[in-house]
């Protein structure tokens, strides 16, 4: 178990702004390197750790706890004024309300990093906070919260952050914590290819089963490669190119992702090593009752499509039922919602 380097008051204040699942990992990581880090989150999340030491652990074998102290979580926004630097880690649906909170306190030129899914949150926190250095994010990895305050990162992949160089004195510090942080000129490209990862979000929502059995049934799968395809052809026609994010180039995932169960097993190892218990983030929004991202993922495709004057159907349909969903709780096994987006894209095409 590594034991945390001494934290020093004097190093840069990192703020997690949105204390959950992603934002308990990555803070809880930066404090293993000893990084001076402040977690501003709600009292759901403050009773569990006051409760339960903060845990994080890796498929690496990565493990490391600790008690957070009073001044280390806070559920008092103003905390933020002292930043040097902020990541959000808030869901899409609460970006707006987190902007308009960070535009009260927030020093003048302090960068701040959307670590969330979608397209739009960094344009959305941009226009609240002209004065910041605003830059997008990307987190490729699932993080699974596996009992109260222990945060388990199941999935390989690094964090990637739009280039800016108010970022450049923060790397080393992410590299010795373990959360190693790659800054790129093709930001558009790295959001748009996850988005294409995420686009199994709603499927494993309403199949309400893990990641893991999910993806190792074929009629699931042919539902997201039919989404990822339609998205790629729409990508196409806009000019976005697409980054490897997976060991198969992303041009290929929806290929791989309709072969039989038999040789996707063999192809696909990499993508099936996920932790047996992780699910995505949109599934536990469900579960939780909470408003889902799925305006911010499958209808970031429905948006792109209108722009060109083009149709999305599968990612429409998809968008509508985990709206149902939300209201309803029906969930679907896979060979039901393989038929339902086949209909909707026969009608589309009719
Ligand atoms: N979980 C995952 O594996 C991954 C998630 N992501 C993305 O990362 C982002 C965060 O996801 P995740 O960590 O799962 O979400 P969570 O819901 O677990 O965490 C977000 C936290 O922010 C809190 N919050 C919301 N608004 C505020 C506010 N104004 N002030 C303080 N706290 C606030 C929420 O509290 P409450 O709910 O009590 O309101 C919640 O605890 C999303 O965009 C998601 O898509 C990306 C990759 C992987
Ligand atoms: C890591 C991944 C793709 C897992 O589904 C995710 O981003 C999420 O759950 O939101």
């Amino acid at each position: 178990m590594v034991q945390a380097t001494s934290s020093r008051s004097s190093s840069p204040r990192i703020v997690v702004f949105g204390a959950g699942s992603v934002g308990c990992y990555v803070g809880g990581r930066l404090i293993s390197g000893g990084a001076n880090v402040v977690m501003i989150g709600r009292a759901r999340i403050g009773q569990t750790l006051k409760k339960h030491p903060l845990v994080v652990t890796d498929y690496q074998s990565f493990e490391f706890q600790t008690q957070l102290t009073p001044e280390q979580f806070t559920e008092d926004p103003a905390q933020v004024a002292e930043a040097d630097l902020v990541l959000v880690t808030v869901k899409s649906a609460a970006t707006t309300e987190a902007a308009l909170t960070l535009a009260r306190h927030l020093k003048p030129g302090t960068p701040v990093i959307s670590l969330q899914n979608g397209i739009s949150n960094a344009e959305e926190l941009r226009q609240h906070l002209p004065n910041a250095r605003v830059c997008a994010g990307m987190i490729p990895f699932n993080v699974v919260q596996k009992s109260p305050g222990h945060f388990h990162h199941g999935t390989e992949g690094h964090l990637m952050a739009e280039r800016d160089d108010s970022l450049d004195a923060f790397l080393p510090l992410f590299e010795l914590c373990g959360l190693p942080l790659e800054l790129r000129d093709d930001m558009k490209s790295v959001m748009w290819s996850k988005l294409l990862l995420n686009l199994n979000n709603p499927i494993n929502a309403l199949s309400n089963v893990p990641l893991l059995e999910e993806l190792s049934d074929r009629s699931y799968r042919r539902c997201l490669a039919a989404a990822q395809r339609e998205t790629l052809s729409l990508m196409g026609h806009a000019g976005i190119d697409t980054i490897k994010l997976t060991a198969i180039p992303m041009r290929l995932v929806p290929v791989v992702m309709s072969l039989p169960d038999w040789l996707f097993k063999r192809l696909a190892s990499r993508m099936l090593a996920i932790d047996p218990i992780a699910r995505s983030s949109m599934w536990e929004d469900l579960e939780a009752g909470r408003p889902t991202e799925v305006d911010w993922i499958n209808g970031e495709v429905v948006r792109l499509a209108e722009t060109l004057n083009k149709s999305a159907p599968v990612n429409r349909r998809l968008t509508e039922l985990v709206h149902e969903c939300e209201k309803t709780r029906r969930r679907w096994p896979g060979d039901e919602l393989l038929a339902e987006l086949r209909a909707a894209l026969r009608k589309a095409n009719s």
